[in-house]
């Protein structure tokens, strides 16, 4: 069997949007057994069931806490000989968010789907941010001639719309009113202490008011890096897990941030904040529209009949004259930047994909990641109870783990 090309390497620019714009070969035209040199091996649909690594515990439920994360070693990364760095483009591409809209969820939590442009690619790629914390800066610059309509319009607003709102700032509102100062958005302000009544009522108050940067309490950010997946999010595949790992990114930035009453010794008990509306940690879900792994869903669709065929994930992809991971990470870089999360703070990626973390974090270390939470299959950590399962998603697992080297424990 050949050796492949270390994971990664684009052939195309890394910011090339795949538009297939002349007939692809057919593949007839390509040479399938050049995987199959010793092809006594079983096709993969057969090949026996993945054993998940040891060190990750399954005990059949989805916890309500963010699984272990794994520190980034920061001095590997600077160490890093030129070999295995990834390719990154000199300069970020420009964006900017052009709308940001609330989205009330199946799930009872709300989200605010933030929508960007930029200057390297057609197409709308997405922010989904969940919890008051993060907001994006080229939302909320000021546009010529715009009126306060047109900036709750295009979603530059602080709090919550109603109708005949009339000013896109709550603290204009306020003042209109005669009111005092707005309630502190400071994360849970007063909760850890005596006296706790009001403060909740306040903080009651504010939830939907903190307009405020990510609160350092929470520690570094939640961040996802999502990329487009047709199949698995929208036509229920289970050829991959992507469907179910976006649920996932959304329900661990739906859990409700850590509060006193959580934290051993704290004298605020449950009752107190029974019906409390408390601010999720948030964090944020960066959907690329990079389908198949970058190379397209026509490309995608090839590469499953290959797939059937007896090919890896890999193995299709290079078949078809592709990289084996065509994509690239300085929109999202650029995106993560806009919306407050670079910076040394730092941010906590859930990934298991090495590339991800040294991609994401751009040409400069704009962007640093410090902690890393692995994405493990619900198949996995229910004990088989939940997740996609099967064989064709059971490969494409075990071809992660062997050529693309993605990193499943803690
Ligand atoms: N080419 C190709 N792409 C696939 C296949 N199955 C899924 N994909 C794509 O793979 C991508 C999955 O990417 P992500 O969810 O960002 O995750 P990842 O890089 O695999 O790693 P994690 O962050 O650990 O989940 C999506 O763009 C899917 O469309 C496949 O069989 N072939």
């Amino acid at each position: 069997m050949p050796d492949f090309p270390a994971h990664a390497s684009p052939a195309l620019p890394p910011i090339a949007s795949p538009k297939p714009k002349h007939r692809e070969p057919a593949v007839s035209d390509l040479d399938l057994d050049q995987f199959h040199d010793d092809s006594n091996a079983p096709p993969p649909l057969i090949s026996p069931a993945l054993t998940p690594p040891p060190t990750h515990s399954v005990d059949g439920q989805r916890h309500d806490r963010l699984p272990k994360s794994v520190k980034v070693d920061q001095t590997s990364h600077a160490e890093q000989h030129d070999s295995d760095k990834p390719k990154l483009l000199e300069t970020l591409p420009d964006v900017h968010c052009e709308v940001r809209a609330r989205i009330p969820t199946t799930t009872g939590q709300e989200m605010f789907l933030h929508l960007y442009q930029n200057s390297a690619d057609d197409k709308e790629h997405l922010a989904i941010v969940f919890g008051p914390h993060i907001r994006s800066k080229s939302l909320d610059a000021p546009r010529p001639g715009e009126t306060e309509r047109d900036r709750m319009i295009r979603g530059a607003y602080t709090g919550t719309l109603y109708p005949g709102r009339t000013s896109s700032r709550v603290d204009q509102i306020r003042q209109a009113a005669g009111a005092s100062a707005r309630p502190s958005a400071g994360y849970l302000s007063g909760l850890n202490g005596p006296g706790q009544a009001s403060s909740l009522k306040e903080v009651e108050n504010s939830v939907v008011d903190i307009d405020s940067s990510y609160p350092a309490e929470l520690g570094p950010p939640l961040v996802r890096i999502h990329s487009e997946c047709y199949t698995g999010e929208t036509v229920w595949s289970a050829r991959c897990d992507c469907g179910e790992q976006l649920d996932e990114a959304a329900r661990l930035m739906s859990l409700p941030a850590p509060t006193p009453a959580s934290t051993p010794g704290s004298e605020v008990g449950e009752s107190h904040i029974h019906n409390l509306k408390l601010p999720s940690c948030g964090g944020v879900i960066i959907y690329l529209r990079q389908e198949g792994r970058g190379i397209g869903l026509l490309s995608k669709l090839k590469a499953y009949n290959l797939q059937d065929l007896g090919h890896d994930t890999m193995e299709a992809n290079l078949l078809l004259r592709h990289p084996g991971d065509a994509r690239s990470y300085g929109l999202a870089t650029a995106m993560l930047l806009d919306l407050g999360l670079g910076g040394e703070r730092g941010i906590k990626l859930l990934t298991n994909n090495p590339e991800k973390v040294r991609a994401v974090e751009g040409p400069n270390r704009e962007v640093r990641v410090v902690e890393r939470v692995p994405m493990i299959p619900l198949h996995w950590s229910t004990g088989g109870k939940e997740g996609v399962h099967g064989p064709e998603v059971e490969k494409y697992i075990s071809t992660k783990i062997e050529k693309f080297k993605h990193m499943f424990s803690t």
